[in-house]
């Protein structure tokens, strides 16, 4: 491989955004507020045992926006030039390139889907005999593999196609949906693809595979595998070779790239680790096989929608001048099916775009789960402290001379993927993802950082890869329970981003990890400035300052001044106002029931009672929600608990508004209770979609009777207690 590109001709440039000098002139002035703010509490506490509550909450409220303030001192931006690659690197000399495509369960994870996503990135735009596709099933089904069987034969087609026709969306559901299909021989293509869809379909329906649709010995002999003692949970491993570079050719007689199918070994005895597991399985099983340079991880609902993604990562990976430190190259999750208004804000502007872009100019983004590339090295020890794996196969510089069908070869692919292989070994620990939390994305980014790696954020105008989103508030709130239990656990653990991470990475790195990493904290404040000031106004006890007070300005000014930069922050981001609303929505949303519920559940865990582990979205779609969700109409449901505290917040509101209106219009005297009047109303109109599903609507996702009750109750005592004792 040559050396940098010329300046004439870069691969790749970097800029901070216009906002970065207004962006730091504000964090001064704010910081002032903020403290101004708190000297008052301090004064003040003597007086009353409320300010200590509102001491706290303003306390929790500073330190986070402390740490969103590290993403905005150097916020980023990145193009790339990959019209310049071949000054610096000829196409046969492009670094190899294993895909690692997770999926857990054929039931929540439609095999299509996953053959989907295969499809689209075995369909990329880089040389196919330097790609291999990892196919991890976690949930060990025969089904997956029968499809994978199927997009094999399918892929011979597909992928020609693609490359004639110069087909941008290389998602075959993609395409067709898009009804952009006119391609020559597309109506062919699209009955071909009917019918494997058909087919596998119905083996899923049915749930098994009948004899007729096994195509030969090969099959037969695989599927024989799942016999009586074959559990999802308890099974040996199973390892198939779908594709061999070196052996099959497209219908144009070009070579496949590499398709392995991995079901690694279950056993009771062993835990799994869930998703770190299974992808530190295939990090030895592709080390065995092909051990690439680069590894992309891909969960199997996050499709490839621009087949030029590679070469852009090459902008990077190429660049000789960077490389010595960058361990992956991070792109955004970016979903598809979102509804205009975002509803449930699930596009998580701020997680995947806009606070990476902030790290970005630091030491790089976190690591999200999906959509990265990975520099294999990365996973043996930091840039100048290598941790060799025990097997000198698995080493990273190690080059594979045999080819994947070879028996030596598979059976040390197995052996690798047996469920005791990491007894008494550093895998998980020091080595591969990392062990120890549910978001195991999260943690091995910022142990990677720890360790002296960079990372790099490119955000292209068209998003890489598209996603699933969860499309019920009930899916999209234990989805972000999940993470909250996941976050909690780096936060306990020796690798808390504050004590720990901000001696490795910087106060500034550390200060980002630490925002996402204390999450679940948020729901201090937003639970106290969903109730106090409500419940205090109906006692007509004044909690702010008044109207005419000097610091009732600087409330003004700290209220104003958080959400107008928010809000503008995530305008420039491209968002529209009403998705910002629906944005700042579930933050109080996820304050009053996710990030309670994971940081309930995670204590609960770590008393040592059992707790449901990784529990996987379901990317399943019931059509009546869809119309719903599409219309925008929040979806509640299920009678969940997290919906208790949501919905007796609407009440406290609503109730504390028409009794602050009444008091208006008796001509009571209403001075120092403003700012309470004002939240109950900014209260009451965030809660509108609650009182349609409580009240009027009759559809099957409104609010679940029970929740509706309990809640009232919980939420009109409250409101008696403040009403009925004076001065409580
Ligand atoms: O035991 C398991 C559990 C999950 N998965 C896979 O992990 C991926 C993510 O699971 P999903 O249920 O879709 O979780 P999300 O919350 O949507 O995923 C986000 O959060 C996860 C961490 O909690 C990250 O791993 C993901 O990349 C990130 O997209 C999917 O491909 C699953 O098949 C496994 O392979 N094994
Ligand atoms: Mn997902």
């Amino acid at each position: 491989m040559s050396t940098t590109a010329p300046p004439s001709s870069p691969l790749h440039t970097s800029h901070l955004l216009r906002r970065t000098t207004l962006n730091r002139l504000f964090a001064i002035i704010y910081a002032f507020g903020i403290l101004a703010l708190i000297n008052h509490h301090l004064l003040n506490l003597r007086h009353s045992a409320v300010t200590a509550i509102f001491l706290i909450a303003d306390l929790v409220l500073a330190f986070m926006w402390t740490t969103t303030t590290s993403f905005r001192l150097y916020p980023t931006d990145r193009e790339v030039f990959p019209e310049n690659l071949n000054k610096v690197l000829e196409e046969k000399d492009f670094p190899a390139l294993d895909i690692f495509i997770c999926t857990a369960d054929p039931y929540k994870e439609p095999p299509m889907n996953v053959v989907n996503t295969a499809l689209s990135l075995m369909a990329y735009d880089y040389p196919p005999e330097k790609m291999s596709v990892y196919v991890s099933d976690d949930g060990g089904s025969e089904l997956t593999l029968f499809a994978f069987f199927e997009a094999a034969k399918f892929a011979k087609i597909w992928i020609p196609f693609c490359r004639e026709n110069n087909i941008v969306d290389r998602c075959p559901e993609a395409l067709f949906r898009s009804n952009d299909v006119t391609f020559s021989g597309s109506a062919d293509i699209k009955a071909k693809y009917e019918k494997m869809k058909m087919k596998v379909e119905s083996v899923v329906d049915r749930g098994s595979i009948s004899a007729e649709y096994i195509a030969n010995e090969e099959e037969r002999k695989v599927f024989e595998k799942w016999d009586e003692g074959f559990t999802r949970h308890h099974h040996p491993a199973v390892i198939q070779v779908l594709l061999e570079s070196e052996q099959d050719k497209d219908t144009k007689g070009d070579p496949m790239p590499n398709l392995i199918y991995v079901s690694r070994e279950k056993n009771k005895a062993h835990p799994h680790n869930f998703k770190a597991g299974a992808l530190n399985t295939l990090l030895r099983v592709s080390a065995v096989m092909t051990n690439a340079p680069i590894v992309l991880t891909q969960d199997c609902d996050m499709y490839s929608n621009d087949p030029k993604t590679p070469r852009k990562m090459l902008c990077f990976y190429a660049d000789q001048s960077i490389r010595h430190n960058l361990g992956y190259i991070q792109f955004p999750q970016r979903f598809h099916g979102i509804n205009s208004a975002d509803i449930y804000a699930s596009e998580y502007k701020r997680l995947y775009v806009i606070n990476p872009g902030g790290m970005d100019g630091l030491k790089g983004p976190c690591y999200v789960g999906s959509g990265c590339f990975f520099v294999r090295r990365v996973f043996f020890g930091g840039p100048s402290s290598p941790e060799l794996p025990e097997a000198h196969e698995l080493w990273p510089d190690h080059v594979v001379k045999m080819p994947i069908r070879n028996h030596q070869v598979l059976d040390l692919a197995h052996e690798v993927a047996g469920s005791d292989y990491e007894n008494n070994s550093t895998w998980g620990s020091k080595m591969g993802f990392r062990y120890g939390s549910l978001s195991e994305d999260f943690f091995t980014g910022l142990h990677q950082h720890c360790r002296g790696w960079k990372s790099i954020f490119f955000h292209p105008r068209r998003p890489a890869f598209l996603g699933d989103l969860p499309i019920t508030l009930y899916d999209a709130l234990n989805q972000n329970r999940r993470w909250c239990i996941g976050l909690l656990e780096v936060v306990f653990s020796k690798y808390n981003p504050i004590t720990f991470g901000s001696r490795f990475m910087g106060p500034l790195m550390g200060l980002a990890y630490a925002h996402n990493a204390f999450w679940p904290i948020w729901s201090i404040p937003i639970f106290t400035y969903s109730f106090v000031p409500q419940l205090a106004l109906l006692n007509r006890a004044s909690v702010f300052p008044e109207e005419t007070n000097i610091w009732f300005i600087l409330y003004a000014f700290l209220f104003w001044g958080a959400n107008v930069q928010d809000c503008l922050d995530f305008m420039l981001a491209r968002g529209t106002f009403q998705q910002w609303w629906n944005d700042q929505r579930i933050w109080f949303i996820r304050g009053l029931s996710s990030y309670l519920f994971g940081f309930v559940e995670f204590s609960i865990k770590r008393l040592g009672i059992a707790s449901k582990g990784f529990h996987v979205t379901s990317k399943v779609v019931d059509n009546e929600q869809c119309k719903r969700y599409n219309n925008g109409v929040f979806e509640f449901g299920v009678p969940s608990p997290m919906f208790v505290p949501l919905a007796t917040v609407a009440i406290v509101n609503l109730v504390a508004f028409i009794f602050g209106i009444m008091q208006i219009l008796k001509g009571e005297n209403m001075n120092g209770l403003f700012g309470q009047m004002f939240l109950s109303f900014f209260g009451v109109v965030n809660s509108w979609p609650i009182y349609e599903a409580m009240l009027w609507r009759t559809d099957s996702g409104k609010m679940p009777r029970v929740v509706s009750v309990i809640s009232t109750l919980v939420g009109l005592t409250l409101c008696m207690l403040v009403l009925l004792v004076p001065n409580a």
